[in-house]
């Protein structure tokens, strides 16, 4: 054996001997919430895919459409001729539904905090973030070289503190979050963290990958509190509620302008395919033509939570914590049985000891089998935790 390949084994060992080994399993999933795996088929409690747009008729024509007109690929990054008509479009409706002044789309939410994060703090700059925050989040805040401090989470005092603590040393100041915690499915405390952010002369970028299309009435996680949120750098995805993929900044006009230039995801990345920017302009037309939509996916979560005797939901993301990697895997092998697909979320996605199964609800999900499942989790998963 190679010593790559004795590395790379070794390496796996290591990982199936703790429970933590990954493998891909061919999904094959249609309309709604039903998936086939290995010549079984489920109903998915596990997907993104909020409002079930990705299968939505008008989304597949719009992107049908621009395969006929633009093709399958943009050939290019946006700075040299990937930059199709498209674009403009997807970003104009973006910045109206994020009430920004303008937005710039990157290739995937990863590449927009990875691109956006080192554009706007580098060496001698400090940032502030949520220990809880997205893998992506924490990615860029390391590769900017600028000083990272980490609160605890949603701990808007320890925030405080870190920022009395270290701003007047650094010239300027980045406090991250998510805006729904993608594990947890809880929300950050947005308008404090953004009268914070005011107090420190500090800039609050908020990551609302699993707000927008759910949360607000639609326009996402800086919406759902009683004022909206004081948030000048608001980032998500194009790939849960949206249906598609691709991610996006909505912000000041000088700060987009400034990405175009200076984030590095954005100008060495090809742009978005056409389809695929078309199909988001059609999930957004959806989403802005009826603000109601964006309700459903927590109503059937609350529906789970209230049977399963777990507390109110605050987005359409349901943890339900058992402990140990191997007791997880366990319980999502007990409901696949049953019909029903949970995948177990494990270390290092989540901090050990908390590996959990993660749920996801979407309106599609019939009535009964939530509540057959939330039977399941209660009496099969929750009775055994210790
Ligand atoms: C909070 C959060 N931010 C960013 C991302 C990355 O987005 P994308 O899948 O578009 O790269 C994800 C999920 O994948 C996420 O959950």
């Amino acid at each position: 054996m190679t010593s790559l390949d004795a590395f790379a084994t070794a390496k796996l060992d290591a990982l199936a001997a703790q429970s933590l080994r990954r493998d891909l399993v061919s999904t094959a999933r249609s309309a709604g919430t039903v998936v086939e795996r290995g010549g079984r088929r489920y109903l998915s409690f596990s997907c993104n895919d909020y409002l079930n747009l990705s299968h939505h008729p008008a989304v597949l024509a719009a992107a049908r459409e621009a395969i006929d007109r633009y093709g399958i690929g943009s050939g290019a990054s946006r700075l040299v001729t990937g930059n199709h008509p498209l674009y403009d479009a997807l970003e104009e409706r973006l910045a109206r539904l994020k009430g920004a002044e303008a937005c710039c789309v990157f290739g995937s939410g990863y590449l927009t905090n990875t691109g956006v994060i080192p554009a706007l703090a580098g060496r001698g700059d400090l940032i502030v973030v949520d220990e809880w925050a997205h893998a992506c989040i924490m990615a860029g805040s390391r590769m900017s070289g600028a000083a990272v401090h980490v609160f605890r989470h949603n701990d808007v005092a320890h925030a405080d503190a870190l920022l009395t603590a270290h701003r007047a040393a650094h010239r300027h100041a980045l406090l991250l979050t998510d805006g729904v915690f993608s594990m947890d499915g809880d929300l950050a405390p947005l308008p404090a963290l953004g009268r914070l952010a005011r107090a420190h002369d500090a800039w609050l970028m908020a990551d609302d990958a699993h707000g927008i299309g759910v949360l607000g009435g639609g326009r996402g996680s800086s919406y759902a509190f009683d004022e909206p949120a004081d948030v000048p750098l608001q980032m998500g995805t194009l790939s849960k509620a949206i249906g598609g993929y691709g991610g996006y900044l909505c912000a000041s006009r000088p700060v987009v302008e400034l990405m175009k230039s200076r984030a590095r995801t954005l100008v060495y990345s090809t742009g978005l395919p056409p389809p695929v920017v078309a199909a988001a302009i059609a999930a957004l037309d959806l989403i802005a033509a009826d603000p109601s939509l964006a309700e459903g996916p927590i109503a059937k979560a609350r529906l789970f939570t209230r049977r399963a005797g777990l507390p109110d939901p605050q987005s359409p993301i349901v943890p339900v914590l058992v402990g140990e990697a191997e007791a997880a895997l366990a319980a999502s092998r007990m409901l696949a049985e049953e019909g029903y697909l949970v995948v177990a979320i494990r270390p290092p996605t989540v901090p050990a000891g908390t590996a959990r199964l993660r749920l996801t609800f979407t309106p599609a999900h019939p009535d009964q089998d939530v509540e057959r499942l939330a039977d399941l989790v209660r009496e099969r998963v929750l009775g055994n935790v210790s």
